[in-house]
């Protein structure tokens, strides 16, 4: 199945899959502000499962692990106490591999699969990411590229494992907006994806499918030609679904402001016209969202910070 770039506005179209062979495609349809790229790749599910069935086996591994990154862990399991929070575990695996995980450690963890997501994740970005990132330019009518020099990636993997607190809850993943610019998500064929196709109305997406999600930070620096893209996992209780996640944002010095900021066809906030904000702030800032829904944090008034309201503020004005 072609993969799809979606963002809201259009209704995602999928172009027919042209073959492995051919250089990835990315094509406009029509007057659409819809984008389709070609990814072929199939992310290697079967050493994700190895990965997190010897993590959930061998704690002595997940501290190891752990320790490369004490801020806030590489793996995240609060779901096996927290029945309320996003119901699955996640591994998140910097870009910069050499920098977080020692070689030794890296080794060790290689033959349960750890080397082959790694190796995975990163001919996915040196092949996709600069071609998705000129096809976003289009859209955005302006370079992102000048913007994504130091390739801010995140790699994660997600376990939606009926082994939690909550084995029959549906929530694997609230709702909310990558705060990127964008995301490659790849699936195992388990269903549970959804689009929020306009306020209220959710969309299933295929379970074989592999989809490109906007950011929050396409919104603002395409001044508002790019829409983010709101989606949710939901879980079928009983079964387990596993995803990966490439996470593309611009380096973290970018002021988020629209970059042809005499064109922008939303009005937003003083603070972003004024370029007030940096991704790394508002990384900080939507972090504490993602990290409380995912069971990670404690927040005071978690009832609005569960919500997008703010950040939609915060653009907006
Ligand atoms: O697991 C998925 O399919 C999506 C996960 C996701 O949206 C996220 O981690 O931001
Ligand atoms: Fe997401």
């Amino acid at each position: 199945m072609a993969t799809q770039v979606i963002h809201p506005q259009a209704t995602p179209i999928a172009l027919p899959s042209t073959g492995p062979a051919e250089a990835p495609a990315v094509s406009f349809l029509g007057s659409s502000t819809t984008a389709s790229v070609n990814i072929e790749a199939k992310a290697p599910f079967s050493s994700i499962q190895a990965l997190f069935d010897h993590l959930h086996a061998h704690p002595d591994d997940v501290a190891k692990l752990n320790a490369t990154y004490p801020r806030r862990g590489v793996i995240k399991t609060a779901a096996l106490h927290k029945g309320e929070s996003d119901q699955k575990f996640t591994i998140d695996l910097s870009s910069m591999r050499n920098s977080r995980i020692p070689e030794a450690l890296r080794q060790s963890l290689d033959p349960h699969g750890l080397g082959e997501v790694l190796d995975f994740f990163d001919a996915i970005s040196a092949q996709y990411v600069p071609v998705i990132l000129s096809s976003l330019s289009l859209l955005a009518g302006t370079d992102l590229s000048a913007a994504h020099t130091s390739y801010n990636m995140n790699y994660r993997l997600c376990d939606y494992n009926p082994n939690t607190a909550a084995p029959e809850s549906s929530n694997g993943c609230g709702a909310h907006t990558d705060y990127g610019t964008f995301s490659i998500i790849f699936q195992d064929g388990k269903p549970g994806l959804e689009l929020e196709e306009t306020p209220g109305t959710w969309v299933p997406v295929p379970g074989d499918a592999t989809v490109v999600l906007t950011g929050w930070c396409a919104v603002i620096l395409s001044g508002g030609r790019i829409s983010a893209a709101k989606h949710r996992v939901r879980r079928v209780p009983g079964v387990r679904r596993l995803s990966a996640v490439l996470f593309v944002a611009p380096d973290l010095d970018v002021k988020l402001k629209p970059i042809d900021d005499s064109q922008p066809i939303k009005a937003f906030s003083d603070t972003i016209m004024r370029g007030d904000l940096d991704v790394e702030t508002f990384k900080d800032v939507m972090g504490k969202r993602w990290r409380y829904r995912e069971g990670n944090e404690e927040i005071d008034n978690a009832d609005s910070l569960s919500q997008d309201n703010e950040i939609e503020n915060m653009v907006w004005g």
